[in-house]
């Protein structure tokens, strides 16, 4: 598993606003969309590509397109949605797909409550988006997911990390050089109720309110 930290000034102080409790969720949301379309810019670097023959005003010429078939870009609900619109800015071909995670906040467990992912995903290359990768549960299990249904090329983008998350993601997918996480940060570890600390809060409440 390969791990790319974003060390710009720019990714820097979005994150900072993003994390001051007095940031409110229209500003929130849109820092979150603007710190996706930074990453996306790493996450997509390897992304498949095709020479295709152009001509430009001048001359003939050969260019590079992004390869058929297209990769699918999969917010994982409810947070990740908040970095849809950003990640496909940057990629407006590629499929979406959704998953629907939950993680359980007694056992820690990830619920799938939804699935809108075609069945086979064979040689797909995927871009997975959540903005926490906390315990690791929620991504292991949609990582999981997408490689067992022949995904290959696997991205999670997400803007804060634990490393007791990224840990437990190199055990369960260590051995796979084609899965990758790009994040802006990596915090410095869990509070006792498995949340990043110093971290942002919950990710889903402040981007869309408090649901029961
Ligand atoms: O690494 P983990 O310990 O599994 O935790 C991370 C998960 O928790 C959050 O989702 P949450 O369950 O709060 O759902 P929500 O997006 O609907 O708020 C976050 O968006 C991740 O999906
Ligand atoms: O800090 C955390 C951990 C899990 N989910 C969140 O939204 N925030
Ligand atoms: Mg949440």
């Amino acid at each position: 598993m390969r791990l790319h930290v974003a060390d710009h000034p720019l990714v820097a102080h979005k994150l900072s606003v993003l994390r001051d409790e007095r940031t409110a969720s229209p500003t929130f949301r849109l820092l979150v969309d603007e710190l996706v379309t930074l990453l996306a810019y790493e996450a997509t670097r390897e992304v498949r590509t095709i020479e295709v023959p152009i001509t430009t005003p001048v001359a003939p010429t050969t260019g590079t397109k992004i390869a058929d078939p297209q990769p699918i870009v999969i917010p994982i609900l409810r947070a990740g949605l908040g970095m849809l619109d950003g990640m496909t800015r940057l990629l407006p071909t590629a499929e979406v797909g959704f998953l629907g995670m939950q993680r359980d906040e007694t056992t820690l467990e990830a619920i799938t409550y939804a699935n809108r992912l075609p069945d086979d995903l064979t040689g797909r290359q995927v871009f997975l988006l959540d903005p926490m990768l906390a315990t690791g549960a929620t991504l292991v299990a949609a990582i999981n997911y997408v490689l067992e249904r022949g995904a290959r090329d696997v991205t999670a983008v997400c803007l804060l990390a634990a490393p007791e998350g990224i840990e437990v993601l190199k055990e369960a997918v260590g051995g796979r050089a084609d899965v990758s996480v790009v994040v802006a940060a990596v915090d410095s570890h869990l509070t006792d109720k498995a949340y990043i600390y110093p971290g942002l809060g919950d990710a889903g409440d402040r981007l869309y309110g408090i649901v029961d």
